[in-house]
């Protein structure tokens, strides 16, 4: 008898929940031959063998996302609008299920995905249906022409996402994709894969065509660059990190294919001396959030030098008072990074600048007691605008605290990097405010606040921070053929 191959496992049971491991595509669950290990963050505790796509699976969910796309385009708006409502409902069901799963596999504070981050993404769905049935452009004249403004489902579109907020962002695409009549092909984050999976299901039981949203799982050079590469693809919807970014469009262009691209940050805090300083500092504790594996993060602390003692000592208290630990822990406020190799990256970037001379002024490691990938907070100073460490993406808990004399000063440092995603200011001078913000190069400012989201707001980010923004219109701007159509008025023959 020949040897039978071994069979890949098929699914995994995530804190007793049943999560089917394969890939979804043309509404089947299907193996590949090979499979990936998804380990925990928290534990380092494998979670579940996971099937690794590559150019097959990429070619087989294409060609399902083609096949459903024309019966979808043609699905009535108010009918892919309940259909998205019920995932959404579906969603809202199933929190429990997807907050838990979420943080084994990402590591994120469990009651963030419960309270917060989960009811988002049932949030997401609603949004965009909602916003598909606001969806229109007035008629406008020609000299007795009217133009009419519609937004036409573009074609299948692949959708590449990230780890550090897995099923959020990835809904953010696959919401506004589909609300426009598009199919989908979306391709998780190999560190963090398992709640697309569970969108699958609860997409199905919702009653979304098979085909019209497909899960291809793998790694990023091998499925995620098949599907990126794919000439049937009509749009390509990335988040992640900024090398990454540039094998996508690279092969996006040969393909001429419209991408969007949602890239990291090193975005800054500044702190005025007319500022309230409590505010201040908490603005700044915040930016420890999700251990600091958040592309807004405003990472660079900018201070005015006379309030840069009494903000360093507030600041100093504060942080020592945060409880870093097990993310399932309700009093947690911090928990592990994603990977040994994001620790390591990190830990790289503090060693670096420690080296040049930056003095840790909170943290400055790992945390030895915890051990792991917990890295502890960590407040950087001493450090200089062309330093690695001021103008990297570090994705961790680490923050940085330069001092400026002037507003000038202040605008030139927050401007002084290749990103512009966001910068936070806090202020308590409202003409400043404005003077300042009207400077800033960053997709998103907020004054005296942070993490206000809004998805009727645009974002993304300029420079080396991306390229487009998503939102509101601006997403069915990108996932549709935005079309004119002219029409004369009747009879304008008979008037020469
Ligand atoms: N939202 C953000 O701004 C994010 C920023 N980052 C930054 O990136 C750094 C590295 O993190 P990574 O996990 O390596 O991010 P990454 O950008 O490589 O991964 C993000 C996604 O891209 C996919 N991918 C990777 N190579 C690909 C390719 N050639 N073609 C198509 N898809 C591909 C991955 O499979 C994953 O789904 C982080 O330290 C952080 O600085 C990472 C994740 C999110
Ligand atoms: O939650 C939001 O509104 C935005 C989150 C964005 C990120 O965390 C990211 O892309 O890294």
């Amino acid at each position: 008898m020949p040897e039978q191959p071994p069979t890949a496992p098929t699914a995994a049971v995530v804190a007793g929940v049943a999560v089917d491991t394969r890939h979804w595509i043309g509404g089947e669950r299907v193996p590949s031959a090979q499979t990936f290990t998804d380990v925990s963050p928290i534990d380092g505790r494998t979670l579940a063998e996971v099937a690794r796509g590559g150019t097959d699976e990429a070619d087989a969910a294409v060609a399902a996302a083609r096949e459903a796309f024309p019966a979808w385009a043609a699905t009535p708006r108010t009918e892919r609008a309940r259909i998205l409502h019920a995932i959404a409902d579906g969603v809202e069901k199933r929190v429990e299920d997807l907050a838990i799963v979420e943080t084994h596999d990402n590591g994120a504070l469990l009651r963030s995905h419960r309270r917060g981050v989960m009811p988002r993404v049932a949030h997401n769905f609603r949004f965009f249906a909602d916003w598909l049935l606001k969806l229109e452009h007035e008629d406008f004249d020609t000299r007795g022409h009217t133009n009419h403004v519609s937004w036409d489902p573009a074609g299948p579109c692949v959708l590449i996402t990230p780890w550090n907020a897995p099923l959020m962002l990835a809904t953010w695409k696959v919401a506004p994709a589909l609300a426009a009549g598009n199919t989908v092909v979306l391709k998780p984050a190999e560190w963090s894969p398992l709640t697309a999976s569970l969108l699958a299901d609860i997409a199905a039981e919702a009653g979304l065509p098979a085909g019209v949203l497909n899960v291809v799982q793998g790694y990023g050079a091998e499925a995620g660059n098949a599907l990126v590469s794919h000439p049937d693809v009509r749009r390509i919807s990335f988040t992640g990190s900024v090398p990454t970014a540039r094998h996508i469009a690279a092969a996006a262009a040969a393909n001429l294919t419209p991408v969007s691209l949602e890239l990291g940050g090193k975005s800054p805090l500044l702190v005025f001396a007319d500022a309230d300083l409590d505010l201040a500092v908490d603005l700044a504790v915040e930016q420890y959030d999700n251990a600091g594996q958040v592309c807004l993060a405003a990472t660079r602390i900018l201070v005015e030098a006379s309030v840069a003692e009494e903000f360093t000592r507030r600041f100093t208290r504060r942080a020592a008072a945060l409880t870093q630990g097990d993310p399932r822990a309700d009093g947690t406020d911090i928990g592990p990074n994603i990977h040994p190799r994001q620790l390591e990256k990190i830990h790289g970037f503090v060693e670096r600048a420690l080296g040049a001379g930056a003095q840790a002024v909170v943290g400055g490691g790992p945390d030895t007691e915890l051990g792991g990938l917990y890295y502890r907070p960590t407040l950087l100073t001493g450090v200089e605008q062309d330093w690695e460490i001021v103008q990297e993406e570090v994705f961790g808990p680490v923050l940085t605290l330069q001092t400026f004399d002037t507003e000038d000063e202040a605008v030139a440092l927050a401007n002084g990097t290749r990103f512009g995603l966001a910068a936070t200011l806090a202020t308590g001078d409202s003409e400043r405010a404005e003077r300042v913000r009207a400077r800033l190069v960053a997709g998103t400012v907020w004054v005296n606040c942070f993490f206000v989201r809004d998805l009727r707001a645009p974002f993304g980010g300029s420079r080396h921070s991306g390229i487009g923004r998503e939102g509101g219109t601006w997403s069915f701007d990108f996932y549709c053929d935005v079309k004119n159509a002219v029409t004369a008025p009747k009879g304008w023959r008979d008037h020469g």
